[in-house]
């Protein structure tokens, strides 16, 4: 199957430290990634140079076969290459309905609307209440963001990328914070994802690694040290040495 999102040679250099080393991954439709590495290995970088956040030293980045690396991050947004928003980008007054509605009239282009005044436009409600179906929060659908559990506020951040229609999807550490008693639901949840959407998740929680992904990409130092599935990724040497080994002497992911 031809890559719906290619990476080549993505490299960043911060002085003389080489954060991001020529790395290359490519996703097809439908892919789950996790990407996973010992703190400072570079995920975060890596997922700036591919948002538009950051821009690299030299290596492309290709969506859907466009060649995207000079554009800025709403132009890479616009062509369906999305980062799942922040809590802390919420708006703890509204509700999820009101925040997932707005996000489709923004990506319709018609977000200059009086707020409220999209309630009797059918296709955009029935888009809303699809998406927060799909992340199991009808039932909290005009309930304040304030009165919502942490774990469901970080579901609405997916619900906000999935409104403005993704080919692929940066999920970044959904489950951080959420406790532990919560993160079924968020893995529910990532089950319900569209089947042909590309996600690549970057988790600290390797439980919800394990069970989410068909695919798992190392990053150390800035190299992917291995790129393949979860049934081998505990039996690799360099892995186990360079992650897995600190993830079990320090008792914590990373
Ligand atoms: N703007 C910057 N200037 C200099 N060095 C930077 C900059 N941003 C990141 N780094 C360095 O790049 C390395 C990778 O950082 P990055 O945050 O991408 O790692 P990470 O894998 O996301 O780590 P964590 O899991 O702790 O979030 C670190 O050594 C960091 O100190």
């Amino acid at each position: 199957m031809s890559a719906i999102f290619e990476v080549q040679q993505l490299r960043r250099n911060f002085g003389g430290l080489v954060v991001t080393n020529d790395v290359s991954i490519s996703m097809a439709k439908g892919d789950r990634i996790a990407l996973i590495g010992p703190n400072g290995a570079g995920k975060t970088t890596f997922v700036n140079l591919v948002t538009g956040n950051l821009k690299p030293s030299s290596g492309s980045v290709k969506l859907a076969g466009e060649d995207v690396t000079a554009l800025n991050s709403m132009q890479r947004v616009r062509r369906g290459l999305v980062r799942s928003f922040q809590v802390t980008r919420l708006f703890y007054d509204m509700t999820p309905e009101e925040h997932v509605s707005l996000a489709v009239l923004q990506r319709e282009g018609k977000s200059g609307r009086m707020f409220g005044s999209h309630a009797g436009m059918p296709e955009v409600m029935e888009e809303t209440y699809d998406i927060l179906g799909t992340l199991g929060l009808t039932a909290l659908a005009r309930s304040r963001v304030s009165e919502i559990a942490y774990g469901q506020q970080r579901l609405l951040e997916i619900a906000l990328a999935l409104a403005l229609k993704p080919k692929v999807l940066l999920l970044d550490e959904p489950a951080a914070g959420v406790p532990q008693s919560d993160t079924g639901r968020i893995e529910q949840a990532l089950e319900k994802l569209p089947a042909d959407l590309a996600v690549l998740m970057i988790e600290h929680d390797m439980d919800l690694v394990f069970r989410f992904a068909k695919r798992v990409v190392v990053l150390a130092a800035g190299t992917v040290i291995f790129d393949g599935s979860p049934s081998d990724v505990t039996n690799d040497a360099r892995v186990r040495e360079a992650y897995l080994g600190s993830y079990a002497n320090a008792g914590s992911a990373a």
